[in-house]
């Protein structure tokens, strides 16, 4: 392991809401950091969030402490989990959000520079991608340093549909969902595998319908927010797991929002996660549909990233 003990480390949440509070509520269960600080300008919301999830940590079986903090700390933090942001109105893409929520990502790095240089900086408010590429520019640190949550949780939702559908465990299925965190977002289904055996080997199209499957994938925030009003702990339980790989530099291999030099942008490819960020990029030979539709999910996000940079100007 790479660093100081994780038990010392400090994880700051950006943004107390449904997102923050689920987030820090999954690493209490799960303990990988001595503190968790939870910073947001709504202060009565934070403190009261803060004093919640304590209650949490007090009974006796974990270490992790929770408090509130100011965005100055959070920048001193081992892993800064940005989730400062506006969340979808019905109907809304989340690429609708990027007026609202590149103001608040701004003003966030800003507010929490100087940012330690070995400081991992974890995008997960929408969309996620674009803000992954502003964050990067924005914060000055390493591109392997700022990366995002992507399509990490869509890849969890797809391995429990196929789950469902097939009967076999999720920790089984190895299938990738790439590209944008969001509507132009594909999946691999030419890598996908169930116990090291491909899908199309096991399974015939009747028994596992593709194309029914990745609609569902993609639909899944929708149908949840639709009842609920947000997703929370999908997340949660995504961005906590990302930031034990970090802190415990696991190497394990997610589908997450890091830089792609060939395509100028941030979207999803399968990642090695470690203490130093994004330690590598995996390379997917996609197939010529598969690789069609990544090219049109970069397009996608490289025109919001186009209207946002002339919005800046
Ligand atoms: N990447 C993913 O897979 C997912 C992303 N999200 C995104 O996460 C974001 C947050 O969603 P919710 O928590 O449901 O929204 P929320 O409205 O419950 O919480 C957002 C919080 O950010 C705070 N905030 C605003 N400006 C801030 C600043 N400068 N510094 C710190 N905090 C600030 C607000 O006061 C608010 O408490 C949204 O953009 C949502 O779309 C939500 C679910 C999954
Ligand atoms: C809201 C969102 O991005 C999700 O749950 O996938």
């Amino acid at each position: 392991m790479h660093g100081k003990a994780a038990l010392t480390s400090k994880i700051a949440v950006v943004g107390a809401g449904e997102v923050g509070s689920a987030i820090a509520y999954s690493l209490i269960l799960n303990p990988i950091a001595g503190d968790i600080l939870l910073i947001d300008p709504k202060t009565e919301v934070r403190d009261a969030q803060a004093q919640d999830l304590s209650d949490a940590t007090y009974h006796g079986n974990t270490s992790t402490r929770v408090r509130a903090a100011e965005h100055k700390e959070a920048g001193q933090c081992d892993i800064i989990v940005m989730t400062a942001g506006a969340a979808q109105k019905k109907g809304e893409s989340r690429t609708d959000l990027i007026g609202r929520n590149l103001k608040i990502l701004s003003k966030a790095i800003e507010d929490a520079k100087p940012i330690h240089e070995d400081a991992i900086l974890l995008l997960v408010a929408n969309p996620v991608d674009v803000l992954t590429y502003f964050a990067q520019k924005f914060s000055g640190l390493p591109k392997a340093q700022v990366f995002g949550s992507g399509t990490f949780l869509d890849s969890a939702r797809l391995r429990g549909i196929l789950a469902q559908r097939s009967g076999v465990a999720a920790s089984s299925i190895d299938a990738y969902v790439l590209g944008e965190h969001g509507d132009s977002q594909l999946v691999a289904w030419s890598h996908a595998s169930i116990g090291g055996v491909p899908l199309d080997q096991v399974f015939t199209e009747k028994e596992i319908d593709k194309k029914a499957i990745a609609d569902e994938t993609k639909q899944k925030a929708a149908a949840i927010s639709e009842s609920k009003g947000a997703t929370s702990y999908g997340i949660g339980g995504v961005a906590a797991s990302i930031c034990k790989s970090i802190l415990f530099d696991q190497r394990n291999i997610r589908p997450v929002s890091h830089w792609q030099e060939d395509l100028g942008l941030c979207l999803s490819m399968p990642a090695v996660i470690g203490r130093e960020g994004i330690v590598r990029s995996i390379p997917v030979n996609l197939n010529d549909e598969e690789r069609k539709n990544l090219e049109g999910s970069a397009n996608n996000l490289k025109e919001v990233i186009q209207e946002a940079e002339k919005d800046q100007q």
